[in-house]
């Protein structure tokens, strides 16, 4: 057997956040290789082709320069599925896996459908071996459930399956993919699981050190994903929960964060205390990972990971309960401004933001919301409220409740695309995201615009405490007094 297989065609399926990102960088770095990025969603896709590289469908720092670069040589974007994946060698999977939100495993675990209907869909067109390649982020054991479709069809064609989780964030994506700690591939231990990863391997190895590109069993690879998104996200719940007792001590979070940080042992990274963390992935993977734990009769170990997600849901709350302690007990009918609604800076992406669910706690006590944010759309803010809502009101939520809350958002919501507006006689302003724009702002200026006691609550420390306090602010932060 021929032990090497080189790849000059591959297609990506999900032309989201990962496969979006990820197949430019490939396409860049590899100019050998045609890549196809397919979609569904038609209107992604013509965003993707957009010539006018402001209006990609996600904003990342750098993406729009290696788009420009790659798109149109060896890098397209479409939406005809079956034909790229017929032509391809390797299949990237990147579709979303959300958290299930009906059914067995309902809140809690991965909703498998689309990597289902990829499965489906690929083995139907198929008429020629291929590597499949996991790029979401999945269960434990998805693969053999993979194999399963795949070779259903008894057809004869052969599918190698990897998993090659993505550890990008946010932001940063273009940088973690350019020079990332780490590739990950599992494979399986045989001769054609192992052609396989050196397949990707050989790809990887256009620009990332051999010694970045880890290569493991699928369900190392698998679990890793999982893992590493725990343990990072248990690292800001537990500094999150330290910030509590900062608040009650006198103690300072980020004096506790530089003085642990420096130990080498827990490093630096990840130990910045925040309203909590958001993000498409962080509460779903772990719920995922309680629910795998759950399902393997370790109710402990489910329980050990779970208090993680209830920490970030008691610092939000905190978060919002301060404002409206603050404000002598009620917000009803005053103006907040919410400073940033991202889920952090240099994106767009607002999944999961903690801004949604501390306005959504507000908005019960019937505040006024005036929201700036550089980045994120007047509608995107809508619907995210909206949703919020339906999740709470599960299955009573109909269209004419849909309605009635549409309307109440319209009286109580105002997305601004200035901040000073935001700003202009607001009861107080609340930082939600760490934008650096926020930090230049004319503090004197907003000062003399707002209300008296004028407050700040900074959800994320970033503002100058001592400077805000002289101008007169009444400064709020995250674990200081
Ligand atoms: N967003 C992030 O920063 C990261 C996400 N991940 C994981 O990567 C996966 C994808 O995440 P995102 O890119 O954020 O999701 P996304 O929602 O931005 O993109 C997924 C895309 O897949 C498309 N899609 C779904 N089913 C399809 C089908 N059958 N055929 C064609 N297209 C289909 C959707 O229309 C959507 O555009 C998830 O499993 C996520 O957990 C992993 C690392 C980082
Ligand atoms: O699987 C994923 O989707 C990705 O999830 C995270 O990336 P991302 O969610 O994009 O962004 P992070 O930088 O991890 O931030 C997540 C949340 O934690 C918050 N955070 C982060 C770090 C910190 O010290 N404090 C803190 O509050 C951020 O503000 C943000 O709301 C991981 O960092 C990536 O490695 C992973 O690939």
């Amino acid at each position: 057997m021929n032990n090497t297989k080189k790849i000059t065609n591959i297609c990506c399926i999900g032309a989201g956040y990962v496969g979006g990102p990820t197949m430019a960088v490939i396409a860049q770095k590899c100019t050998h290789i045609k890549v196809t990025v397919v979609d569904l969603n038609k209107q992604r896709i013509a965003d993707w082709n957009d010539a006018d590289l402001d209006r990609l469908p996600i904003y990342e720092p750098g993406l729009a320069d290696v788009v420009a670069e790659a798109r149109g040589r060896n890098l397209f974007f479409s939406t005809d599925v079956d034909q790229a994946i017929a032509e391809a060698q390797m299949i990237f999977i990147s579709v979303n896996t959300p958290t299930k939100t009906y059914g067995v495993g309902k809140g809690m675990a991965a909703d498998l459908k689309y990597i289902e209907l990829c499965a489906r869909q690929i083995a139907k067109v198929s008429k020629d071996d291929k590597i499949i390649v996991e790029k979401s982020t999945l269960p434990v054991r998805t693969a053999e459930a993979l194999r399963t479709i795949l070779t259903s069809t008894g057809n004869g064609v052969k599918f190698d399956i990897l998993s090659s989780p993505e550890f990008l964030a946010e932001g940063t994506a273009v940088q973690d993919l350019m020079n990332p700690d780490r590739f990950l591939i599992g494979g399986e231990q045989t001769e054609s699981g192992e052609v396989a990863v050196q397949a990707l391997v050989d790809i990887y190895l256009n620009w990332v050190p051999r010694e970045n590109i880890i290569t493991t069993r699928v369900w190392s690879s698998e679990l890793s994903k999982l893992t590493a998104n725990a343990f990072l996200a248990q690292r800001v719940s537990s500094i999150n929960a330290i910030s509590a007792l900062c608040e009650k001590t006198g103690a300072d979070v980020d004096e506790i964060s530089r003085a642990i940080g420096a130990d080498s042992r827990i490093g630096a990274k990840f130990l910045k205390s925040s309203v909590g963390f958001g993000g498409s992935c962080f509460q779903k993977d772990i719920l995922n990972l309680v629910y795998l734990c759950q399902h393997f009769n370790l109710p402990e170990v489910a329980d050990y990971w779970e208090q993680v997600i209830k920490m970030n849901d008691y610092q939000k709350h905190r978060f919002a309960k301060n404002i409206i302690d603050s404000l002598f007990n009620t917000v009803s009918g005053k103006k907040i401004a919410f400073l940033g609604w991202a889920f952090k800076k240099d994106t767009n992406d607002t999944r999961e933001s903690a801004a949604i669910y501390v306005a959504d706690e507000l908005l019960q006590d019937r505040a006024e919301i005036h929201i700036y944010d550089p980045k994120v759309s007047k509608e995107q803010i809508f619907a995210d409220l909206c949703r919020c809502e339906e999740e709470r009101r599960d299955n009573l939520f109909d269209e004419v409740a849909k309605e009635t809350y549409c309307d109440f958002l319209k009286k109580q919501v105002v997305v601004h695309l200035d901040p000073y507006t935001a700003m202009q006689a607001a009861h107080a302003i609340a930082i939600l995201t760490e934008w650096d724009e926020f930090k230049t702002y004319d503090w004197k200026k907003v000062y003399g615009d707002v209300l008296k006691p004028a407050f700040i609550f900074d959800g994320r420390n970033i503002l100058d405490k001592k400077q805000l306090s002289d101008i007169g602010f009444e400064v709020e932060c995250i674990g200081k007094r």
